[in-house]
């Protein structure tokens, strides 16, 4: 009897799942997760995403349990060893087809076709299937039949090109009989450091499907109005499922389409900005395919890559360890280390302070994210930082340099989230945190400012237009 082979990867769900209903419809099948621990670790990704991760495939093998289809589970040092590996599984349990979900950055995508070379050689069948995004990159082009390096050109071409059979769910599996192939035990990884916060993001396909109801029920109807609040908690917090698929993002629009009579453009404020915000999201990954130079740490903006960044390495770890002197900054990057995770508006914000205030090459600041947080993921988390930076797509025009305290008091103005994360403000008047006086500091042991805006604001200004011109 011939067999699929369905190879997961960040794609961790039963549900709706291309590569898994693809490789169903024709037979029984054994799942496979490839472990590249060395990999993933020389590529940054820290302990909270590696935990996550590997929370994630214990909760998928107990789902594929259920449908009698046993998960294999094997360590790699790297992907140059995938192609092998695979090979050697497919024979081991006679499978003629291998299917997967296709991700998008360089490297996933050349150890992708190496797999297929391999397995073309050796007169099998490798199908990579587009999953993760609505239309898959090089669908979605400008008139000119380039890439899209601008985003609201790009969502309105999304909107308008958007086709109910795009978002249709795949079908789940049937449960199969047993192919007598045991599934292999999923031994927790040696982690770099101790997770911070696991316990906020229970891992697998159930806990995101609860999230997602709970966010429709109590925060999307406000999204609009209350996204940019980090102290309100109006976001979804999805994103570390949507990286590792345990949700699709077809999941996310089926759900906003029926919270909001069936369209995605109009209707709810809160569900039609949601929505946009996983256009951005594809955006991402679409920039990732058609500007490949964006995953060789290269700018998007050739030009920006002759930018006189700093060497500071005091301020480096000041922004690093939550010691700027500017409280919102430092909250933010507080937050980060101690939960795994930031707020989007502290991302833009912590982001741009290091670029522009202390003019540190953003790729430090990249680095740092992937690093701690849980939802790291190269497209979206290099899209931000090019974006904060000015190098980017959409770049963030360069003399647009945010005010952290004048952002500190528009969407902190009570100034709680401060006092949560900076406890050494909480007992000082709310609308003294947000830029404690020199006694203040000294009386609370908190650190002055380590750069003063107007300065850094001219420095940064300067570096960027002594620049060649952009084309
Ligand atoms: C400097 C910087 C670094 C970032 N790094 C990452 C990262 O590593 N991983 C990551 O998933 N997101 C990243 N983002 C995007 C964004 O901050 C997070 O996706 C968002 O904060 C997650 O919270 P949420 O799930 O509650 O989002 P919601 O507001 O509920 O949005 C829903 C989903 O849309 C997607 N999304 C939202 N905003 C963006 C965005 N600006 N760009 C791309 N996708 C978006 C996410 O998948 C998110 O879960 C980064 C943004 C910046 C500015």
């Amino acid at each position: 009897m011939t067999r699929a082979l369905v190879w997961f990867r960040s794609d961790l769900r039963i549900h709706d799942n291309t590569a898994l209903a693809a490789a169903t419809r024709r037979g029984p099948v054994v799942a496979v997760f490839l472990r590249s621990l060395p990999h993933w670790q020389r590529h940054g990704h820290g302990a909270n995403k590696l935990d996550f991760w590997h929370r994630g495939v214990v909760a998928l093998k107990e789902g594929l349990a259920g449908l009698g289809i046993p998960l294999l589970h094997r360590d790699i040092a790297g992907f140059d060893d995938a192609p092998a590996a695979l090979l050697q599984i497919a024979r081991e349990i006679g499978a003629d087809e291998l299917h997967f979900n296709l991700e998008y950055p360089l490297d996933e995508q050349r150890r992708d076709r190496a797999v297929a070379r391999a397995f073309a050689d050796a007169g099998l069948t490798a199908r990579g299937h587009h999953d993760s995004v609505a239309f898959a990159p090089g669908e979605l082009l400008t008139g000119k039949g380039d890439f899209y390096g601008v985003f609201t050109p790009f969502a309105r071409a999304w909107q308008r090109q958007l086709t109910p059979e795009r978002l249709a769910l795949r079908e789940t599996p049937a449960p199969q009989p047993s192919p007598g192939i045991a599934a292999e035990r999923v031994e927790p990884p040696t982690l770099p450091a101790p997770p911070v916060d696991a316990e906020r993001w229970p891992a697998g396909e159930a806990a995101a499907a609860d999230r997602l109801e709970r966010f429709l029920r109590f925060r999307a109807r406000h999204y609009a109005t209350q996204r940019d609040f980090p102290g309100l908690a109006g976001t979804s917090e999805l994103s570390p499922y949507l990286a590792l698929g345990m949700i699709s993002h077809r999941q996310c629009l089926q759900a906003a389409l029926s919270e909001n009579d069936g369209s995605l453009a109009e209707g709810d404020a809160g569900i039609v900005s949601w929505v946009n915000e996983l256009v951005w999201r594809e955006f991402y990954h679409h920039v990732a395919t058609g500007f490949p130079r964006v995953c060789r740490h290269r700018a998007f903006q050739r030009h920006t890559e002759a930018l006189a960044w700093q060497v500071d390495e005091a301020g480096f770890h000041a922004w690093c360890e939550g010691r700027t002197g500017y409280p919102i900054v430092d909250a933010a990057m507080r937050q980060l280390v101690r939960t795994g995770w930031m707020h989007n508006r502290l991302r833009m914000i912590a982001a741009m302070f290091l670029s522009k205030h202390l003019l540190i090459d953003w790729r430090r600041g990249e680095a740092f994210f992937l690093q701690h947080l849980v939802d790291g993921e190269f497209c979206a988390n290099n899209g931000g930082w090019q974006w904060a930076a000015s190098t980017g797509t959409d770049a963030a025009p360069y003399f647009r340099i945010f005010n952290p305290t004048t952002q500190s008091r528009r969407f902190d103005a009570d100034a709680r989230f401060i006092a949560e994360y900076v406890p050494e403000l909480a007992e000082l008047p709310p609308r003294d945190r947000h830029s404690p006086s020199v006694a203040q500091c000294k009386q609370v042991g908190y650190p002055r400012p380590i750069v003063d805006h107007k300065a850094a604001r001219a420095r940064a200004l300067e570096a960027f237009k002594s620049l060649p011109p952009g084309t």
